[in-house]
């Protein structure tokens, strides 16, 4: 008997994309910023989604988390095609099935750590499981800084709040866009590991934006993006596989050859 060996990992598939695409604008002005982007996340994985500049990676990441409409093709969470919904109840599916983290952390500068903490799921009229969010504060290291407002913060320390914000109710799903972008490297590298250790230990599921390369290897896969197309996908992806993933790409960006 051949044993199979199964590169996908088995986990239960979160989220999807299905041959989307986003054109904006008309005649001149017409970008097509998605030309037909098909993807799986698959419970507990984390994907780094790269590729240069204006290639679809935020459009793609909007499009997937109901923040913006594709013009055609479909963008699921869970069982749910985000394009069947109405407003309303696409904010319904995005605060109870989705955590987001941003590369300004977005906290409310009034509240405090902890109220920023509790607040989406207060929004959704959650109850957050006290043991899990005690664990979570314990593991982002931010439990002696619950009282403090945001100015009173660090930027690492800020991030590692709005991590904590976006993991409290357990979402289906954590978007996470360029989450390291305002952070110096040793508070950057802090993030990563939570969210490493939030994917792999607590089985959150996790799609962050990035152009950076090593917290592109601290991910399970990684997508990289040209021209609105998923070019390439590399398992595993360690800093200098995804650096010479990175300039092939840019050799053929189209500006580069002017
Ligand atoms: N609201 C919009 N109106 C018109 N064009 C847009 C709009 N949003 C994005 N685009 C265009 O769509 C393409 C993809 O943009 P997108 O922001 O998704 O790329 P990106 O890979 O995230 O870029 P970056 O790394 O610079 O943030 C670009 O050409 C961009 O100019």
């Amino acid at each position: 008997m051949n044993q199979r060996i199964d590169p996908v990992p088995s986990g239960a598939v979160v989220a999807a994309a299905d041959d989307l695409t986003k054109v904006y604008g008309e005649g001149e002005a017409r970008v097509i910023a998605l030309a037909g982007v098909s993807a799986r996340f698959r419970q507990g994985e984390f994907t780094a989604i790269m590729g240069p500049s204006g290639s679809g990676k935020s459009t793609f990441m909007h499009c997937l988390a109901g923040l913006d409409t594709p013009t055609s093709g479909s963008a699921r969470i869970g069982e749910i095609d985000l394009a069947q919904l109405d407003d309303a109840r696409l904010t319904k599916v995005r605060r109870e099935r989705i955590g987001f983290i941003f590369q300004a952390f977005n906290l409310l500068p009034t509240l405090t750590a902890l109220e920023n903490i509790t607040l989406p799921a207060a929004l959704a009229g959650q109850n957050i499981d006290r043991k899990w969010l005690d664990h979570l504060l314990a593991t982002m290291g931010i439990a002696d800084r619950l009282d403090h407002r945001p100015a009173q913060l660090s930027g690492g320390q800020q991030q590692r709040v709005a991590c904590a914000r976006a993991l409290a109710s357990r979402p289906a799903i954590v978007f996470a866009d360029e989450p390291t972008g305002n952070l110096d490297s040793r508070s950057g590298a802090e993030v990563l590991a939570l969210l490493r250790s939030a994917s792999r230990d607590m089985g959150q599921t996790i799609v962050m934006v990035t152009h950076d390369p090593v917290a592109a290897a601290h991910a399970d896969r990684a997508l990289f993006l040209a021209d609105g197309r998923i070019v390439h996908e590399m398992p595993r992806p360690t800093t200098s596989a995804v650096l010479e993933q990175m300039k092939h790409l840019d050799a053929h960006q189209p500006s580069a050859s002017l």
